[in-house]
């Protein structure tokens, strides 16, 4: 029987998916009829061909005795003794016999050539393709704004002082037009940011008007149309990290979970960073875990996705950036399978370990926790406002 992991269900959706059986039944019976006549067509094709060759092995063989049948009853071999002329059937058979098979070997050699060929075409296109990537990657990003040990942009002597940035800098957004890049549906337009440390800034606005779309440019994953996006800081822990709205879980221990992308420090970083997880753990309301998993370096054998809830999936990745403790996070609906309450803590957290916040959100009490606030309305239409009434809870590290 097959697992509803194999459907790339998590636990959370088999309800769903048990009442929908009859649905779904129609669906794979209707994709397996459809992979059934490819494969009829296919052996429709290939009978052609194996009847085509069998039928040159077997006949022949039978022709190479009706071409030397032609000149013995016509009299051309009348003066051989019937010896000689057996000799001679039995090595113009074997000449023939030998030919065929040839061709025979030279026939399915062709087959297996369209094989390699198809290999070849499809590994020419994969290298192709990641040429192209890594040349863009290399044309619009410098290496080292990639490493995790950079340098800030700001000490980079070589540039003159009217391009310095402040160092307190992470993101640096000069008219930025920003559109779908299959669709070309404009979502941003002529958009001029700056953002630094200490001030939080939220993004809101309807679904699908660009938000999770303004992130990807943040990280580098998709480009601006037009206009420049400047990174200022690395990623990790000594700068920006990441939390998407689909947490990321790696297989491993619940150790490796929380340190993740982080892996060579441990076990170097010993017991004041077990205390530290375990702290953290807290904080983010999963000390149950610890007691689930048996200890924070036992092997389990389970998927993440398969055994977290959705919130506590979000309380793992925000464990996760109470250990990375970066100078900047990005939360992408980070809090969106939580209360408020939790939100509200975790959010607090944050705020006191020295994180500026970028979020997006839909909840109007994120708010509170942000000095600034992008409204996206669509059609590429924006509003920066500033939010006054976070002055003093910011400023206190605490609401
Ligand atoms: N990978 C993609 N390929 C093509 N189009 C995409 C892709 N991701 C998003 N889009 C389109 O870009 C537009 C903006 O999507 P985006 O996810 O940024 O919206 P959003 O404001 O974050 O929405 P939500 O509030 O639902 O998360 C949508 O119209 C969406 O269909």
């Amino acid at each position: 029987m097959l697992r509803t992991t194999e459907f790339g269900c998590s636990g959370y959706i088999q309800p769903v998916f048990k009442k929908a059986g009859r649905v779904e039944h129609m669906r794979t019976d209707r994709r397996l009829q459809s992979l059934l006549q490819t494969q009829r067509e296919l052996m429709g094709k290939e009978l052609w061909l194996y009847i085509g060759i069998n039928t040159f092995d077997y006949l022949g063989s039978i022709l190479s005795y009706v071409v030397i049948a032609i000149p013995i009853f016509s009299g051309v071999y009348g003066d051989l003794t019937p010896t000689e002329l057996s000799s001679l059937v039995s090595k113009n058979a074997f000449v023939s016999i030998y030919l065929i098979s040839c061709f025979s070997q030279l026939i399915d050699l062709s087959t297996t050539v369209s094989d390699v060929a198809g290999y070849t075409h499809r590994i020419g296109e994969l290298q192709e393709t990641l040429l192209n990537l890594s040349r863009q990657w290399k044309d619009h990003y410098l290496e080292a704004k990639t490493s995790w040990d950079l340098d800030k942009w700001g000490l980079d002597s070589s540039r003159s002082e009217e391009e310095m940035v402040p160092e307190d800098t992470a993101f640096l957004l000069e008219r930025v037009t920003l559109a779908v890049p299959s669709s070309g549906k404009l979502l941003i337009k002529d958009l001029n940011l700056k953002i630094s440390q200490g001030n939080n800034l939220l993004i809101v606005g309807n679904t699908g008007t660009g938000k999770t779309s303004f992130l990807r440019v943040l990280s580098g994953l998709w480009e601006s149309t037009q206009g420049s996006v400047s990174m200022l800081t690395c990623f990790g822990p000594h700068g920006v990290v990441f939390l998407p709205q689909r947490p990321f879980f790696t297989d491993g221990t619940l150790r490796e979970q929380v340190i993740y992308p982080l892996k060579e420090i441990y076990p170097l970083s010993g017991s004041a960073d077990d205390e530290r997880i375990l702290r953290f753990l807290e904080l983010a309301g999963l000390s149950d875990l610890l007691a689930r998993t048996g200890g924070l370096d036992q092997q389990v054998d389970w998927n993440w996705y398969d055994i977290l809830s959705p919130g506590e999936m979000q309380r793992l990745s925000f464990t996760r950036l109470f250990y990375l403790q970066p100078r900047y996070a990005v939360l992408d609906e980070a809090t969106s399978a939580l209360t408020e309450e939790v939100e509200h803590e975790l959010y607090h957290t944050c705020i006191h370990l020295g994180m500026t916040l970028i979020s997006v959100g839909h909840r109007t009490s994120l708010e509170r926790f942000h000095s600034w606030i992008l409204r996206l309305c669509g059609g590429g239409r924006w509003e920066l406002t500033k939010n006054e009434s976070t002055k003093c809870l910011l400023a206190n590290k605490g609401c």
